[in-house]
């Protein structure tokens, strides 16, 4: 555990104040200084020594909000957020460039006009964080602000108070307190924040409340970026390792005791492995807390009474059979991780929301139906997973969609900081990490740059309209189609010339090695056999 720090007691802010506050960021949005890359270069740096010189303080709050292991706090929130900056560093000066656009973009008259896409940043964003892995999911995103060069107002959880007072000050000891601020605060606060116009809203939450946001967003026509929760499925095929699925499974619902919006909500097993896999499960539990779960250092509590409380209801109102766990204790906010066996697809335990170390198994007869159930469960999850044959795999990424999916295995695909998550419909609007946490808070604007020598061969465009130098226009500029009217592709003398032309394949660097080892074994044959 963490050592003994000092932590402030959580202090909300001012309601009156956020206008204030905001004014006083959104005026240095007009300054134009966060546009310099050196400016936003050195933020990234201060994050990533706050980061590290913050670390006790930030251990600290994670156990005490929330029992976070050392661990599970370094690997999951502090380090990915100093990988976060350095991947940052490391790539910024190339998002930030440029991109000059040509062929094929452009039609080749147009490549006359310096035609290309300069990155600027969005302006004054506000940034609103959930409480279970408070620090990366109110910091991750900040990273892409710093790195577009916008101004932030950043909203922790006040579920989380202690991490929301670290949070608080680190970024306002260290960082540019001209051009980010910390709101700390609940409803009230947040409700004043959404009264403010912004340049966009990251909020990362409930679907509820991400609803609120939306709609405050939409009178102002704020873009918003969502990242919502979701009831997530996993499937579990006969041909899956039942064993490795069991370890993979128990980990999604054992880190942060489950209070991750990826971790799977419900199994949907072949009925005729859905007893082996309980008793691999059962094993798997054994062997990650010999001395029980409650006696584990590892395993983190429910954040609060009210979430302690939502879940119990969930175990008091299902109708299935718990098979793995199943102890409470209110006391400490402790709930075992906990798998229960159900016979119905209107079980709350499949119909709501988990975000804690529960879930439950609904044996099916067939792949056909667990995508049928999983469809009308929930069509847009955030997540799935998939334990089959490689075929099965594939079918389930084909016939159910969601935000991201792991194959074999539990939240993998969200386990790494550079590469773009997000949900869709409505477990999410809007991707980010790594190069996508720049785009999101970068606005993408096309300049253009016509030379005066050019007027002469473009001035076709002027009245009164010419339909002869239109003509010639389309002559030299207009590619003709390779379909016919249904839609087939023609094979002309075009495409039989590239054929030959490529030996047979499609594309330049494929024929170019198509010729070399043609030119090759010429050569060989040539030479070495004297001819
Ligand atoms: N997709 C993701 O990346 C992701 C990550 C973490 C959590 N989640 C989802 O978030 C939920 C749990 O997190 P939570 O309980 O912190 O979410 P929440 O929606 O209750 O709170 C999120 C933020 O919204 C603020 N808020 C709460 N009520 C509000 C209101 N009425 N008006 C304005 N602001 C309000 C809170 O202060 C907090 O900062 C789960 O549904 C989970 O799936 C999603
Ligand atoms: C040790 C060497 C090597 C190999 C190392 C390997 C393979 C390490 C594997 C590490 C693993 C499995 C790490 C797992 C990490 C999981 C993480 C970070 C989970 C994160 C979860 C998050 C962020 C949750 C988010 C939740 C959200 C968004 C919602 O609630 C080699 C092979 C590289 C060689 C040298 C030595």
């Amino acid at each position: 555990m963490a050592a003994k720090v000092s932590m402030s007691e959580f202090q909300a802010t001012a309601v009156d104040a956020i206008p204030q506050i905001t004014n006083s960021v959104r005026g240095t949005f007009r300054t134009h200084k966060t546009k310099k890359l050196q400016w936003r270069q050195v933020q990234l740096r201060k994050l990533y020594w706050a980061l590290e010189d913050y670390t006790p303080q930030l251990l600290a709050a994670l156990a005490k909000d929330l029992h976070k292991s050392d661990f599970e706090a370094l690997i999951t929130e502090i380090d990915w957020l100093k990988k976060d900056c350095i991947f940052m560093l490391d790539h910024l000066e190339k998002y930030a460039k440029d991109d000059k656009l040509g062929s094929p973009d452009l039609p080749p008259p147009f490549s006359l006009m310096n035609y290309r896409v300069r990155k600027e940043p969005l302006g004054t964003v506000l940034i609103i964080g959930p409480y279970n892995f408070p620090v990366q999911l109110l910091l991750a995103p900040f990273v892409g602000a710093i790195a577009a060069g916008c101004t932030a107002v950043l909203k922790p959880s006040e579920v989380t108070p202690a991490c929301a007072m670290v949070l608080k000050a680190l970024i306002e000891t260290r960082l540019d307190t001209t051009a980010f601020a910390v709101v700390n605060g609940g409803i009230p606060e947040t409700t004043a924040l959404l009264n403010e116009k912004w340049d966009k809203i990251f909020f990362t939450g409930s679907a509820a409340v991400g609803t609120i946001v939306a709609k405050k967003a939409a009178e102002t026509l704020t873009p918003v970026v969502l990242e919502l929760g979701g009831r997530n499925p996993a499937f579990i095929t006969k041909h899956a390792n039942l064993a490795l699925a069991a370890r993979r499974l128990l980990w999604g619902k054992t880190m942060n005791a489950g209070q991750v919006c990826l971790s799977q909500n419900y199994v949907l097993i072949d009925k005729d492995v859905g007893p082996t896999f309980i008793e691999h499960l059962k094993q798997a539990y054994r062997d990650m807390f010999p001395n029980g779960a409650k006696a584990s250092p590892d395993l983190a509590r429910i954040v609060n009474h009210k979430h302690f409380l939502r879940l119990k209801k969930m175990l008091d109102g299902t109708k299935g059979k718990i098979v793995m766990g199943g102890a409470l204790d209110e006391s400490e906010l402790f709930i075992e991780p906990t798998a229960v066996l159900v016979s119905s697809v209107d079980d709350p335990m499949m119909q709501e929301e988990s975000f804690g170390p529960i879930f439950c198994i609904y044996p099916v007869n067939s792949l056909d139906e667990a995508l049928n159930v999983a469809n009308r469960v929930h069509r847009t999850p955030l997540a799935l997973f998939s334990f089959g044959s490689k075929a099965e795999n594939q079918r389930v990424l084909n016939e159910m969609t969601s935000g991201g999916a792991t194959l074999n295995d539990a939240f993998f695909h969200a386990s790494v900081n550079s590469i773009p998550f997000g949900g869709v419909g409505d477990s999410g609007w809007g991707v980010y990490r790594g190069k996508a946490s720049f785009d999101c808070f970068t606005h993408f604007r096309t300049v253009s740059e016509t030379p005066a020598w050019a007027e002469k061969i473009i001035d076709v465009r002027y009245m009164p309209y010419n339909m002869a130098k239109l003509k010639l226009l389309n002559r030299f500029t207009a590619k003709k189609p390779n379909f016919d009217r249904n839609g087939k592709v023609i094979k002309g003398f075009g495409y039989w010339a590239k054929m030959v032309l490529c030996l047979g394949g499609k594309g330049a660097k494929g024929a170019f090695l198509r010729w070399l080892a043609v030119l090759l074994a010429h050569y060989l044959y040539t030479n070495r056999f004297g001819r």
